[in-house]
């Protein structure tokens, strides 16, 4: 496993806190780089971390429709600015043969992919690879609706504004009517 270096991120943000000019001795920033380093720790631990892992238990269960987990939170940290990006996932699959994983599983996947730095494509697409190749559904389908402090707080400056992106593995690859059916649902419940 990665072992993060903790010293050398409070060395990092020491040094960031004189280069824009502030004291870091001046008592209110005593703590701040070690709550950095430590802040680090936290959301950056699943840099070392595959989410297939959590579809490695699996259950039978006699389903063949749609599996539906929407509005998992998550926040994460765009690898361009190292500023959260936040929202929610929803997560569509269907089993094959009756191959079921745990739903708090699938929460688990986006939340572990979040935690590095990111782009939501790519959680968007790991998500849907790892249940592709671990559950072999008969297809998955996985929205993410985010807010981008970057384009929030600086640069276009435009709160509000939401990305999705969505990536349709399997059945959901061509067919509409599936995909159409996995929006009504977000909507309608
Ligand atoms: N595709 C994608 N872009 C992202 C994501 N998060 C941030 N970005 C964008 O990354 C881009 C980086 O653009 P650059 O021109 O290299 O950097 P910049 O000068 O800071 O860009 P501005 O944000 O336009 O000021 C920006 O357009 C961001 O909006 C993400 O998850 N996916
Ligand atoms: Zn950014």
């Amino acid at each position: 496993m990665n072992e993060m270096d903790l010293p050398k991120i409070e060395k990092a943000v020491t040094m960031i806190l004189e280069a824009i000019g502030e004291d870091p001795q001046r008592e209110g920033l005593l703590e701040t780089p070690n709550r950095v380093a430590k802040m680090y720790a936290e959301v950056f631990q699943g840099i070392d971390k595959d989410p297939k892992q959590y579809f490695e238990t699996v259950f039978h269960e006699n389903h063949d429709e749609v599996v539906l987990v929407k509005d998992i939170p998550f926040h994460s940290m765009c690898e361009h600015h190292l500023v959260p990006f936040f929202g929610h996932a929803h997560i569509a699959y269907i089993p094959r043969n009756g191959v079921v994983a745990g739903l708090s599983k699938l929460a688990r996947a986006v939340e572990t992919t979040a935690k590095r730095p990111q782009l939501q494509e790519r959680i968007t697409s790991t998500v849907a690879n790892a249940m592709m190749g671990m559950l072999n559904p008969i297809g998955v389908y996985v929205i993410i609706e985010a807010e981008h402090m970057c384009m929030t707080m600086r640069g276009i400056k435009k709160p509000g504004a939401k990305t999705v992106t969505t990536v349709a593995r399997g059945i959901y690859e061509h067919d509409d009517v599936k995909r159409a059916e996995i929006l009504s649902l977000l909507k309608s419940i």
